[in-house]
C-alpha cells in the first residue's frame, strides 16, 4: 500500500509542472550519435509519448550522422565535414536521403506508436515541412547539397496537435526549384523551435552536456552565457558536431526563446527529469 501511495505522491509533484507546461511546445532534437543505442532511443520516445499524452506538445527534429557515415562508408563514400557539416556531392545526397526519410524517420514513428502513442513523419517521403536554400559557408567552402532552412509549415506541424500526434521531422529541405538538400540536424531543430515560438529547445546527445575538456565528463559547465560559448568556440574547446549544436542555441537565444539545453540522452528518462525538476541535466544556454 506505501508504494502505492508514493507512486500517487509522485504524480500530485508532477501536477505544477504538467500545469505549468500544458498547451505548451518543446522541440526536441534527437541526434544521430544517440539513435545509435536502441535502449536509450526506447526511452526516450516513451518520455515523448508521455509528455503528449499529459498535454504537452512535443516536435521531434533528428539527425542521423552516424547512421550516414556508416551507409556511405558501405556505399564506399568516404565522409567529409566542414566545422561539423557535411560535404554533400550528389551520391552522398542520395544516402543521406535514404536513411534520414527511409529508414530512422520511419522508425522513430513506428516505435512511438508501439509505445502507445501517435506520431506523424513529416518528411520529403510524405509531407516535407522545411523549406531552404543552399547553405553559404561564411569561410567560402563549398559544402555542395547543404541547405538551410528559411521557412517552415508551421500550420502543418501545428494541426498534428489536435489530433493527439507528435511530428517528426528529419532534417532535409526542398528549395524552391524542387531541390533537395541536407540540413544540419541542430540548425533544422533551431528553424522549427523558432517559428513555432517553442517554449523549451532541448538537443539531445551523446555526452553530458558542453565540457571544459571533451574527454572529461566532470568537466561539464551546467550553465553559460551567450558570450562564454561563443568565446569556447573560438578558443577551440568546442568543436566538430557540437559546433552547430551550440550555434544553434545561440541563434535561437537571440530570437527570443529564453532557455535552451544540451542534455545527455542515455541517461534514462533524461527529457522528463529537464522538464519535470527543478535541478535540469546537461548544459543549459541563456542569454
Ligand atoms: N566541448 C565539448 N563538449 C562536449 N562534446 C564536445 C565538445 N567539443 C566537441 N564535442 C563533440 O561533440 C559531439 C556531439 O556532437 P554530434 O556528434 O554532432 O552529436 P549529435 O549526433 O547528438 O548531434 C560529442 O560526442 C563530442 O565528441
Ligand atoms: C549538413 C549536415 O551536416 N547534415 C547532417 C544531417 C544529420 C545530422 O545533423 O545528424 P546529427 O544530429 O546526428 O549530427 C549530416 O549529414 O550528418
Amino acid at each position: 500500500m506505501n508504494q502505492a501511495i508514493a507512486k500517487a505522491d509522485t504524480l500530485i509533484e508532477a501536477m505544477g509542472w504538467i500545469r505549468r507546461f500544458r498547451g505548451k511546445t518543446t522541440v526536441i532534437k534527437l541526434g544521430g550519435s544517440l539513435l545509435e543505442d536502441r535502449t536509450a532511443m526506447h526511452h526516450l520516445l516513451l518520455d515523448v509519448v508521455f509528455m503528449e499524452t499529459v498535454g504537452l506538445r512535443p516536435v521531434v527534429v533528428h539527425g542521423g550522422g552516424k547512421a550516414i557515415t556508416k551507409a556511405m562508408a558501405d556505399a564506399g563514400i568516404a565522409a567529409q565535414f566542414i566545422r561539423g557539416r557535411r560535404v554533400t556531392d550528389e551520391a552522398s545526397l542520395k544516402v543521406v536521403e535514404q536513411v534520414l526519410a527511409g529508414e530512422l524517420n520511419v522508425e522513430l514513428t513506428e516505435t512511438m506508436e508501439r509505445l502507445g502513442g501517435r506520431a506523424m513523419n513529416l518528411s520529403p517521403r510524405t509531407t516535407c515541412v522545411l523549406h531552404g536554400k543552399k547553405m553559404l559557408d561564411p569561410d567560402g567552402e563549398d559544402l555542395g547539397f547543404v541547405g538551410e532552412v528559411t521557412s517552415v509549415d508551421r500550420d502543418v506541424i501545428e494541426s498534428l496537435a489536435y489530433t493527439d500526434q507528435v511530428p517528426v521531422i528529419p532534417s532535409l529541405c526542398y528549395d524552391d526549384e524542387g531541390q533537395l538538400y541536407n540540413v544540419n540536424a541542430d540548425t533544422a531543430a533551431m528553424a522549427v523551435a523558432q517559428s513555432l515560438g517553442a517554449d523549451k529547445l532541448v538537443f539531445l546527445s551523446d555526452v553530458n552536456g558542453v565540457r571544459k575538456d571533451e574527454t572529461d565528463p566532470k568537466s561539464i559547465i551546467p550553465a553559460m552565457s551567450a558570450e562564454t560559448a561563443r568565446e569556447l568556440i573560438a578558443s577551440g574547446v568546442i568543436r566538430g558536431g557540437m559546433i552547430p549544436k551550440v550555434e544553434a542555441c545561440l541563434q535561437t537565444l537571440d530570437r527570443g526563446v529564453q532557455k535552451v539545453h544540451i542534455i545527455d540522452g542515455r541517461l534514462r528518462h533524461s527529457l522528463l527529469l529537464e522538464i519535470f525538476t527543478t535541478d535540469g541535466v546537461g548544459t543549459e544556454i541563456h542569454a
